[in-house]
C-alpha cells in the first residue's frame, strides 16, 4: 500500500517529561488507523503533531504524496458557537482561502450528507452534542483533506448519535479520505479501521490489521450405530456442539472438504453447510519496551 505519510523516530518532550518516544509508523492511502492506548499515554499529543499544531522535540514526518498532504483536524470538543452552521462553515471556507463558488457548493453537499440542511439557520450554541460533533467533522473536510485525523470522534455522543456519525465515517472511507484516530469505543475500531497501533508511555507497543477469516459451519446427523466423531483428525481450531441430536460442526474453510469427506466416511448425513466470515485482529508487529518512559 503506498504511503500518505511516514512518522519517523517521533519524540516529545514537556519540560524534560517524555510523553512520546521514538514513534515510527506510516498510514497508506485509504487506510483508516485507529490509536489506542490509556489515558495520558500520548495520543493526542500524537495526532497534534501528525496535523501540524505542535513541533515534535525530535523525528521527522515524510509527506509521501506527489503534492503537499491535505490533512484535516477533527479536535476532541467543538464549542458551542453563536453562529449558524452555515455562517461557521463559509468563514472557516474563507479562512482556509476556498474558492467561493466552490464553497457555497461544498457547504450545500455536506449539510445534505449530515443532515443537517433542515437547521441549517439555527445558531449552534442550541444544537446537540451529536449535531455539534457534526459541524466538527465538516469543517474539517470542507477542504477536501488527503488525511483526516480525529480525536476521540464518538466520545460523550449517545448510542444513536455514535451509529449516526458511524456510518458518515463510514461513508467517508468509502470516498478513499485516510483517517487516523483516537478511539475507545470498539464499534469504530471493529466497523471502521484497518489498523491498530497500540500506544504505551509514549511507545509503540503493537500495531496490529484487521484480516478476514473464512469458517463453514456444517449441520450434520450420524447414524445411531456411530457414537463418536473425533474432531481431532480436522485440521485447524474445529469446535463441535451436539444440538437437538445432530451435530454443528464449524471449521476452517480450507478445512472443510476433509471434514465433510470425514462426515460422510461416518455415513451422516450432511443437512446444510454455511459459510460465514469473521473480521480479525492479527497482529502484524510487535514491540518490547525496553525502558520505562519517566
Ligand atoms: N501542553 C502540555 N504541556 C505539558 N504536558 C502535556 C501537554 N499536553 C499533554 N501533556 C501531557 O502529556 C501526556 C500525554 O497526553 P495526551 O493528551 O497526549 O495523552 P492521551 O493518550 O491523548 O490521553 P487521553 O486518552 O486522556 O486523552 C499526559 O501526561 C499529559 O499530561
Amino acid at each position: 500500500m503506498e504511503d500518505i505519510i511516514r512518522l519517523e523516530h517521533i519524540s516529545k518532550e514537556y519540560d524534560q517529561r517524555v510523553v512520546l518516544q521514538d514513534v515510527t509508523f506510516s498510514i497508506g492511502i485509504k487506510e483508516i488507523v485507529a490509536l489506542i492506548g490509556a489515558n495520558g499515554s500520548g495520543k493526542s499529543t500524537l495526532l497534534r503533531i501528525i496535523c501540524g499544531l505542535i513541533r515534535p522535540s525530535s523525528g521527522k514526518i515524510h509527506n509521501n504524496l506527489a503534492k503537499e498532504t491535505k490533512i484535516s483536524y477533527v479536535p476532541e470538543r467543538f464549542p458551542k458557537l453563536r453562529l449558524t452552521t452555515q455562517e461557521y462553515l463559509l468563514s472557516m471556507g474563507k479562512i482556509q482561502g476556498l474558492h467561493k463558488k466552490f464553497m457555497n457548493r461544498r457547504v450545500k453537499e455536506l449539510m445534505d450528507q449530515f443532515g443537517l440542511t433542515e437547521v441549517r439557520d439555527r445558531r449552534m450554541n442550541f444544537f446537540s452534542k451529536g449535531m455539534l460533533q457534526k459541524v466538527n467533522i465538516m469543517q474539517a473536510v470542507l477542504s477536501q483533506p488527503d488525511l483526516l485525523v480525529l480525536d476521540e470522534p464518538l466520545s460523550g455522543l449517545d448510542a444513536t448519535s455514535q451509529q449516526d456519525l458511524l456510518g458518515l465515517l463510514q461513508e467517508m472511507k468509502q470516498q478513499d479520505i485516510s483517517m487516523i484516530m483516537t478511539c475507545h469505543e470498539s464499534v469504530l475500531l471493529d466497523e471502521l479501521a484497518n489498523r491498530t497501533i497500540s500506544l504505551q508511555q509514549g511507545r509503540v507497543q503493537l500495531h496490529s490489521i484487521q484480516g478476514q477469516k473464512s469458517y463453514v459451519t456444517i449441520h450434520f446427523k450420524l447414524p445411531s450405530n456411530v457414537s463418536t466423531f473425533d474432531i481431532g483428525q480436522i485440521g485447524g481450531v474445529p469446535n463441535l456442539e451436539k444440538v437437538d441430536g445432530a451435530y454443528r460442526l464449524q471449521v476452517e474453510s480450507e478445512f472443510s472438504d476433509e471434514a465433510l469427506l470425514m462426515i460422510l466416511n461416518c455415513n451422516g448425513s450432511i443437512w446444510s453447510v454455511t459459510p460465514t466470515e469473521y473480521k480479525e485482529w492479527i497482529i502484524s508487529e510487535s514491540i518490547t519496551i525496553a525502558g520505562e518512559v519517566e
